[in-house]
């Protein structure tokens, strides 16, 4: 609702009141409504204030009622007759002005910011645009080039950053309310005309055409098919060219066009269950509810390798003490180094006094870590160091320290094993690069205690990361569901496609990169050495054993070769593909003939990989494992699986995660393809149909929300 009272000095103040974050749901647009009719009406009212409960001005309309039929009336008309009033209208922005909230704003005729505010038109992150005048308001108050990038971003703008550009026309460090109570009193009876945006000409650069084109070449690169960023494109090209009630024409039939698409729906379906992911519960009855967390006010980070120098950094950012751990001297000069540069960039780019980092410390005792509350292990992936480390730390610690690894694959429960309090280590699994990552995989072991797993969930909180509760297996979920996909990629290339081929398929989905640039990018040593440790490859490996057959199923040993012959990627200068130019990947003529002998050796028909193969042997697989995932109790839910792709392995946000695209294809559809690649290739691993999908398809196909109550799952880990 809106809460209308008189305060002395002539003044009605309007409060949204709707928490969590005063959406502007149904009933708050029609006491919105009502109550500004009310003061504008009132003769003795002379100015009217507008501002939000709790320290929050306006988290914009209310998202859930977008699934919904529409009821109430609509923001448009009511954000016009704000701007119609005759008596000054100012809003208070307090917290966050967000979406229609900042459209709301923007009708008023000024506004005073808080300085620990944020604002932005974060519409386009919901695969939609600003429908409320905001494509049209934003850039005539404060010129088409920075309202082009805050409209197709959705990024937040700090209040500082938004007085500087003129979006607010005040910030205060002291309170806001006051602020702006004291100056509508000094604008109370000016004419309101030069304060209304839509009676204003957007300022427009004379090379708009270059300016927009290089908009869209941006979009392209960042989320190429995405729809919503391209239509705010030409929502603010309609806001610079024409007048503002056909510019208004033309946001809305750009809204209506992406209000009803499946990319809105994906991306709003990511926005519920990024946050759903947080409410994790276990088969004992643990859960976030019940459980709480215990304290951490001093870490430590064993190895300072690629991640372990992230890890510290995050934990750094945080206001977290950490103590950096390393074995030799070379080692720890150099992760200090490289830590204390990271640091410094970071206190640079987000204008963070160095004082507000937690302090690291760097040493080769771990000794030291006889008060840590959390250890974080990041060192080699080799399961008899890990259990070494544990198996240490376990008489260096206190009996309550938290005990996490961050092995991107291997059994918590065997790490677990080698510590005096099995009970007291959790998975806390890191992407790359793990300062700007935003995933962090909880993985609960079978003894892995409440408390510990409520621990780690609220250290990804803290270090405003995305945690999502897994259970224990090889790979967890993120990795093992990406194990069919890159194999179906190898099988790809012997079958005839080329890595350039499958990689602009799958670009051409939305991923940022295509799996084989990915995989030049992180190094194929890393999958090298796990293949080696799993004794796919190398001297593991039976002698006599088949070149392109592990157990019966196919393999492809081309990712082995490749390594074998020095081509590790990006940083040997050539892997899939060729870097001559440092990063920029090119087709390599080696790679081809290379590919072409090898069909020869073994006696494999090249032949045309058409585009729709690709794709759905890549994410069907990948999917496949998904179900089985699911069957399994590994994750507890598919929108857990989505949140993991979306925010760890740059599944494009608008399709929303691989179990909720499978449900857009239709389940009856990746069933059918999934029968009819396993026919054709009986001997690739995991392509038969999990029976998980083949039950969701006998029950009619039911929406992504519903399957978690048919999983039914009595070996469920979570
Ligand atoms: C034929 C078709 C015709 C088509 C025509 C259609 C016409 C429709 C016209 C509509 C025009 C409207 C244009 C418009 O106004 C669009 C919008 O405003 S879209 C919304 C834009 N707002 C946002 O993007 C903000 C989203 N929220 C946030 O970013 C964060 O929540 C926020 C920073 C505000 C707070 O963060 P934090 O403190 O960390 O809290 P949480 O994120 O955990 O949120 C707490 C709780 O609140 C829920 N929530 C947050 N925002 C909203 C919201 N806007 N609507 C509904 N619910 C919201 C959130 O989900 C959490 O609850 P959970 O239960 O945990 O999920
Ligand atoms: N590199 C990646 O992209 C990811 C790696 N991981 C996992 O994170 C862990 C670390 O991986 P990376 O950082 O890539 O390895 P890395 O090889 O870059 O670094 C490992 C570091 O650990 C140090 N170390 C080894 N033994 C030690 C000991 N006893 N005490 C202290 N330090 C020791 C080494 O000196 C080295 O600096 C592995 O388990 C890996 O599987 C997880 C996610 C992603």
């Amino acid at each position: 609702m809106a809460l209308y009272r008189r305060i002395p000095g002539a003044i009605a103040v309007i409060t949204l009141t709707n928490p969590p974050v005063n959406a502007l749901s149904c009933t708050v647009r029609e006491a919105i409504y009502e109550t500004v009719k009310r003061a504008t009406a009132d003769q003795e009212v002379k100015a009217i204030v507008l501002c939000g409960a709790n320290g929050k001005f306006c988290g914009g309309a209310d998202i859930k009622e977008f699934s919904r039929e529409m009821r109430g009336p609509p923001l448009v008309p009511m954000i016009d007759m704000i701007e119609e009033s005759e008596k000054p209208v100012v809003a208070v922005i307090e917290g966050v002005a967000f979406g229609g909230g900042l459209e709301l704003a923007l009708g008023c005729h000024y506004r005073i910011a808080h300085s620990g505010a944020q604002v932005g038109l974060t519409e386009v992150t919901l695969g939609l645009l600003p429908a409320a005048g905001g494509t049209q308001r934003l850039p005539r108050l404060i010129g088409v080039p920075a309202a082009l990038d805050i409209i197709t971003t959705g990024r937040h703008v700090s209040a500082q950053e938004a007085v500087r550009l003129g979006i607010v026309d005040k910030v205060t460090d002291s309170s806001a309310m006051e602020e702006a109570i004291e100056f509508a009193k000094t604008v109370a009876g000016e004419p309101m005309g030069p304060r209304r945006l839509s009676l204003w000409t957007a300022a427009c650069p004379e090379d708009l055409d270059s300016l927009l084109e290089g908009a869209l070449v941006r979009i392209r690169q960042r989320s190429r098919g995405a729809l919503a960023p391209v239509a705010c494109v030409q929502a603010v090209r309609a806001a610079a060219s024409l007048p503002f009630a056909q510019g208004m024409k033309k946001e809305q039939e750009l809204m209506a066009y992406l209000f009803t698409s499946g990319q809105a729906r994906a991306m709003q379906y990511c926005f519920f269950t990024q946050r759903a992911a947080a409410r994790w519960t276990t088969p004992s009855g643990a859960s976030w509810e019940n459980t709480k967390a215990r304290p951490v006010r001093q870490a430590a980070v064993i190895g300072l390798g690629t991640m372990g120098k992230g890890i510290a950094v995050s934990l750094s950012r945080a206001g977290i003490p950490v103590i950096a751990v390393e074995t030799e001297q070379k080692r720890l000069k150099a992760g200090r180094k490289a830590v204390n540069s990271m640091l410094t960039r970071e206190s640079q780019k987000r204008g963070l006094a160095e004082a507000h980092l937690g302090s690291i410390s760097f040493t080769l005792d771990l000794r030291k870590l006889r008060d840590t509350d959390l250890v974080i292990e990041a060192v080699f992936e080799d399961m008899a160091l890990k259990k070494q480390i544990f198996s240490k730390l376990s008489s260096v610690c206190r009996p309550d320290a938290l005990l996490c690894t961050n092995t991107s694959g291997l059994n918590i429960d065997e790490i677990a094993s080698a510590a005096s309090r099995p009970e007291l280590v959790v998975g806390t699994h890191f992407f790359a690069p793990a300062h700007v990552m935003k995933l962090l995989e909880v993985v609960c072991g079978p003894r892995t205690s409440p408390v510990a797993v409520a621990t780690a969930m609220q250290l990804a909180k803290r270090l405003e990361k995305i945690g999502v509760v897994v259970g224990n297996c090889s790979g967890f979920v993120g990795n093992r569901m990406m194990r069919p996909y890159t194999e179906q990629a190898y099988y790809l290339l012997e079958e005839g496609a080329r890595p350039e081929e499958v990689d602009l398929v799958l670009e051409e989905f939305g991923f940022a990169m295509g799996i084989f640039r990915v995989m030049d990018l992180s190094g194929l040593d890393v999958g090298w050495r796990s293949r080696k440790e799993l004794g796919l490859t190398g001297p593991k490996l039976p002698p006599g054993t088949e070149a392109r057959s592990r157990g019966g199923k196919r393999y492809s040993p081309l990712p082995d070769i490749l390594c074998e012959s020095g081509r590790l990627g990006q940083k040997t200068g050539r892997g899939w593909y060729l870097y001559e130019k440092e990063r920029v990947a090119t087709p390599d003529p080696w790679l081809q003939s290379f590919l072409e002998d090898y069909r020869s050796r073994f006696g494999i028909q090249s032949r045309r990989v058409g585009q729709d193969e690709i794709l759905e042997r890549c994410l069907y697989s990948l999917i496949n494992e998904g179900f089985r995932i699911l069957q399994e109790g590994i994750a507890a839910s598919p929108e857990d699986i989505d949140v993991i792709y979306v925010s760890g392995y740059g599944w494009p946000r608008h399709r929303g995660g691989p179990m909720f695209y499978a449900w857009m294809v239709g389940l009856p559809k990746v069933l059918d393809k999934l029968e009819h690649y396993h026919r054709t290739h009986p001997d690739i691993p995991n392509l038969a149909p999990s029976s998980m999908l083949r039950k969701l398809v006998a029950r009619g196909s039911p929406p992504v929300h519903q399957w978690r109550a048919l999983i039914q799952q009595h070996s469920s880990q979570l």
